[in-house]
């Protein structure tokens, strides 16, 4: 996988050099380039905001930069973080680690020239995704959270692909409680069915908890987890 990140400021994104995705990049699993949108700046104090038409605080990220930025890296498929997106979930980390080229546009202050977006999503698919209900000082962060998300789904990446059939929001329910040695720890044991050896049972019992977790913290989950999914006992639950 191809990705191009651009940025006014590069060095947010040393995370992307440590531990797995590292690794990954080491191995050619993925080519990442992080890009300084000061790049396609021609002016001697490399300006990339303007204040913003119609009035109103803070400043907007002028066009000019950003069209020749998108114009050079591109075309890919265009993801831009931003309050205003579309809630960005394990299913759209899915369908993104199939993909073969993403390109992050990071916004900062206000947000970037509206016409910026419509010019690429003429030439590309673009994405305006949100992780939350909140508001950042720039995309940054955003897209090194998305990168984790998108990196550890593709093949080779973890060393045991196991792990992400059953993890939360996989199947479409939060993840069972994990425990580990001592077996005893502070007072507070282990479920003993978990020590038990009987895989039937320990499944059954991940199951429950898996249930009755998503019910109690995520009734959304809940209610558009496919009813063939639940088995008639799980209804009771
Ligand atoms: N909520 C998101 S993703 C965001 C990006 C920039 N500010 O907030």
């Amino acid at each position: 996988m191809r990705v191009d990140v651009i940025t006014i400021f590069p060095d947010y994104f040393g995370p992307l050099s440590l531990s797995l995705i590292g690794k990954a990049r080491g191995s050619g699993l993925l080519d990442l380039e992080v890009h300084d949108l000061r790049t396609w700046t021609s002016d001697v104090h490399r300006t990339v905001d303007d204040t913003p038409y119609g009035g109103g605080p803070g400043m907007v990220m002028r066009p000019e930069p950003w069209g020749q930025a998108l114009d050079a890296v591109g075309p890919g498929t265009l993801i831009v973080p931003s309050p205003v997106g579309k809630p960005f979930t394990q299913a759209d980390a899915q369908a993104l680690a199939s993909l073969d080229h993403l390109i992050f546009a990071c916004g900062r202050y206000e947000g970037i020239d509206q016409r910026v977006i419509d010019d690429a999503a003429a030439r590309m698919p673009v994405l305006e995704v949100s992780l939350g209900d909140y508001v950042l000082f720039g995309g940054e962060v955003a897209v090194i959270v998305i990168m984790e998300a998108i990196t550890r789904l593709l093949p080779g990446v973890l060393g045991n692909a196991d792990s992400l059939t059953e993890e939360s929001h996989a199947a479409g329910l939060l993840e069972a409680p994990v425990y580990t040695k001592p077996a005893s720890w502070r007072d507070r044991d282990v479920p003993d069915v978990l020590r038990s050896g009987d895989h039937g049972r320990i499944a059954r019992w991940r199951r429950d908890q898996s249930l009755l977790r998503t019910a109690a913290r995520r009734p959304d989950m809940m209610a558009a987890y496919p009813p063939s999914s639940l088995d008639k006992a799980d209804r009771k639950t």
